[in-house]
């Protein structure tokens, strides 16, 4: 059974432990919030909110996070869980997940940036299966029709608001240009760039992707005007021809989602109330209980390092 204080008896410092180790991080690496984000997402989407996505890749197995479309995901989103379960595990070995660390973790971080508070309940196990292999299907692309997008979350149970609601997240962090240059460089034979796009963002878009090809790291801010802040300019921008990802642009154009885009660009209340709960229920995505999983001593790798 989960609950907010599953940990009470087992470990009465795990509250303490997980807000000092989270906010010494974020004000020292402002990308964390959205990094741990970014991971967690990717986490629930394959195999539930399970921790799956943090397991490292070994001769006998070649985990999620090596799959293609995870081979981008932050470190730090990593490395706030490392660092919650060292401490956690100098207090209480043994005793709580990675699965329930990250849960936690995304949820005091998006409070950190200004965003809304949920309740995560707890008591997830870590799972037994990581595999690339699985990866495929479960995630959505940038290049994605909507009809695809919404089949994935649809697929996890997820209906169309609740979708909308979700990619608000992209008000914070950033996307490296890979994921949006076939949008900024010979786009089509009559305009190089997307024509979705405003100008003069454009043109600094080209600016800030100049040499991406060379240097893989370079990349732009999700939400322009407040990329550091959790609030709904996401929406206000998408419009506006401020969209980063082919897919920002859809969400304002295809009929099915747009209502929910325009009430959320002027409404930020409504917004926050559905993320939040929109979270809540990601949180609790195909978690394993009981036997189905184990609490892991390390968070990179299976208990028993041979399965
Ligand atoms: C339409 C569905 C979605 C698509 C196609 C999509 C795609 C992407 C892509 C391509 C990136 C850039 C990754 C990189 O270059 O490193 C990104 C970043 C991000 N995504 Fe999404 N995403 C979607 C939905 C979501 C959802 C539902 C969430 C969370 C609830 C989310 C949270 C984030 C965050 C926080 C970042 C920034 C990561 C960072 O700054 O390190 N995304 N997304
Ligand atoms: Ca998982
Ligand atoms: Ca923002």
């Amino acid at each position: 059974k989960l609950s907010p204080d599953y940990y009470k008896q087992s470990c009465p410092e795990f509250d303490s432990i997980m807000r000092d180790t989270i906010t010494t991080k974020q004000i020292t690496t402002p990308t964390t919030a959205a990094a741990t984000l970014r991971v967690f997402i990717h986490d629930c989407f394959v195999e539930g909110c399970d921790a799956s996505v943090l397991v490292s890749s070994n001769s006998f197995n070649k985990a999620e996070r090596d799959a293609d479309i995870n081979l981008s995901l932050p470190g730090d989103g990593f490395d706030i869980v490392v660092r919650a379960k060292t401490a956690l595990e100098l207090s209480c070995p043994g005793i709580v997940s990675c699965a329930d660390i990250l849960a936690q973790a995304t949820r005091d971080l998006i409070t950190m940036v200004g965003g809304p508070y949920y309740p995560v309940r707890l008591g997830r196990k870590d799972g037994l299966i990581s595999l690339a292999s699985r990866v495929e299907g479960n995630l959505a692309r940038s290049n994605m029709t909507m009809d695809q997008i919404i089949k994935i979350f649809a697929s996890k149970g997820f209906d169309i608001q609740e979708m909308v609601a979700l990619v608000g997240a992209h008000t914070i962090g950033f996307s490296h240009c890979k994921e949006f240059s076939d949008r900024l460089f010979n786009y089509s034979k009559t305009s190089p760039v997307d024509p979705e796009y405003n100008p003069r963002y454009a043109t600094a878009l080209q600016k800030a992707c100049k040499d991406y090809i060379k240097d893989p790291e370079m990349a732009a801010f999700n939400d322009v005007l407040t990329p550091n802040k959790f609030d709904n300019m996401y929406y206000q921008n998408l419009p506006r021809g401020l969209g980063l990802l082919a897919s920002d642009h859809a969400m304002v154009k295809d009929p099915r989602t747009k209502p929910f885009v325009e009430l959320y660009a002027t409404n930020q209340t409504a917004f926050f109330k559905d993320f939040a709960h929109a979270m809540e229920k990601l949180s609790v995505l195909e978690i394993k209980t009981g036997r189905k999983g184990e609490v892991r001593h390390r968070c990179d790798q299976f208990n028993n390092i041979n399965t």
